[in-house]
């Protein structure tokens, strides 16, 4: 089956089974995020409080836990959640916002992965501060490397704890560490609109409820976003207009607009 008929599947399969995906995220993007998945036709709860978060990650279909505002209580309640989806196989997806920035961001992450996440989805500056021995990698949350900087890395912590790694930038990669797919949609503009990124994360867990794979349902979930942001780039004067667009574009996507995909896939050379 081409790739495009594959992404067309797990979108109709999303589409038809709309998924509930609990997220413990920001205060910047709760409502641009819930957005995006509703107009991609998953079913979106943010929760965060320590006493529910169990809860509602084993109601859930798939769990994404975002560092983007973080304070310590909040920690309680990702750690809860993780490892309850960790416990009864619901796929989670780890977003370290500003890993890198501050010890408290770089920390958390790393515990984080360490309750073995099936996606880590982070820009190039946040994977890298996951191994990197010196913390000042990131600035805030957005990223100064490129992509491919971090793809090395992405492959390391992706054998070390055997989940997913992606890393979003102009190319995304997605690799579980042998192999590599690359999606190069998008759009420069989408840089200026806040927590795409986070939008991203958000996506790979609607697509890993419908897509057993995760390394496909990341990179078909980046591949969306990609496509999406393209077009409503296209459509749009600036980033608000942009904000917009996407919403609509996610919502009507379809064939003539998937076949947009920019996606590639290689064995890395494994170590040993
Ligand atoms: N220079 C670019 N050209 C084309 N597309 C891009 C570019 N930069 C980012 N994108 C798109 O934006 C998506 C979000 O990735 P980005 O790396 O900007 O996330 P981020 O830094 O985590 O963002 P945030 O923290 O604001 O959520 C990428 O998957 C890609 O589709
Ligand atoms: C701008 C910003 N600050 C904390 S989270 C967030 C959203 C993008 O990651
Ligand atoms: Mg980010």
């Amino acid at each position: 089956m081409s790739q495009i008929a594959e992404l067309s599947n797990t979108l109709s399969e999303l589409r038809t089974r709309a998924p509930l995906v609990h997220n413990i995220t920001n205060f910047v993007v709760m409502n641009s995020t819930a957005n995006a998945l509703l107009a991609i036709g998953a079913s979106p709860a943010m929760a965060h409080a320590c006493e529910e978060v169990e809860e509602l990650a084993s109601l859930a279909q798939a769990l994404v836990i975002n560092l983007g505002t973080l304070s310590p209580p909040w920690i309680v309640g990702m750690r809860l959640a993780a490892a309850q989806a960790r416990s009864l196989g619901v796929p989670w997806v780890l977003d370290p916002v500003g890993a890198g920035a501050t010890s408290l961001r770089t920390g958390t992450a790393r515990a984080l992965l360490g309750l073995r996440p099936t996606v880590l989805r982070g820009n190039a500056s946040e994977i890298l501060a996951l191994v990197a021995e010196n913390e000042a990698t990131t600035r805030g949350v957005d990223s100064t490397e490129a992509s491919s900087s971090a793809l090395e890395t992405a492959a390391a912590l992706s054998r070390a704890h055997g989940c997913v790694v992606t890393v979003s930038g102009a190319v995304d990669y997605v690799t579980d560490g042998e192999q590599v797919i690359e999606v190069a949609n998008g759009h420069p503009m989408m840089t200026r609109v806040t927590g795409l990124g986070c939008t991203a994360s958000a996506l790979i867990g609607a697509f890993l409820a419908v897509q057993p794979d995760p390394l496909r349902a990341a990179a078909q979930a980046m591949a969306v976003l990609g496509i999406a942001g393209e077009i409503a780039a296209e459509r749009s004067e600036g980033p608000g207009s942009l904000q917009m667009h996407l919403l609509d574009v996610l919502y009507r996507l379809d064939e003539p607009a998937l076949s947009r995909l920019r996606m590639t896939s290689w064995r890395l050379q494994t170590p040993g």
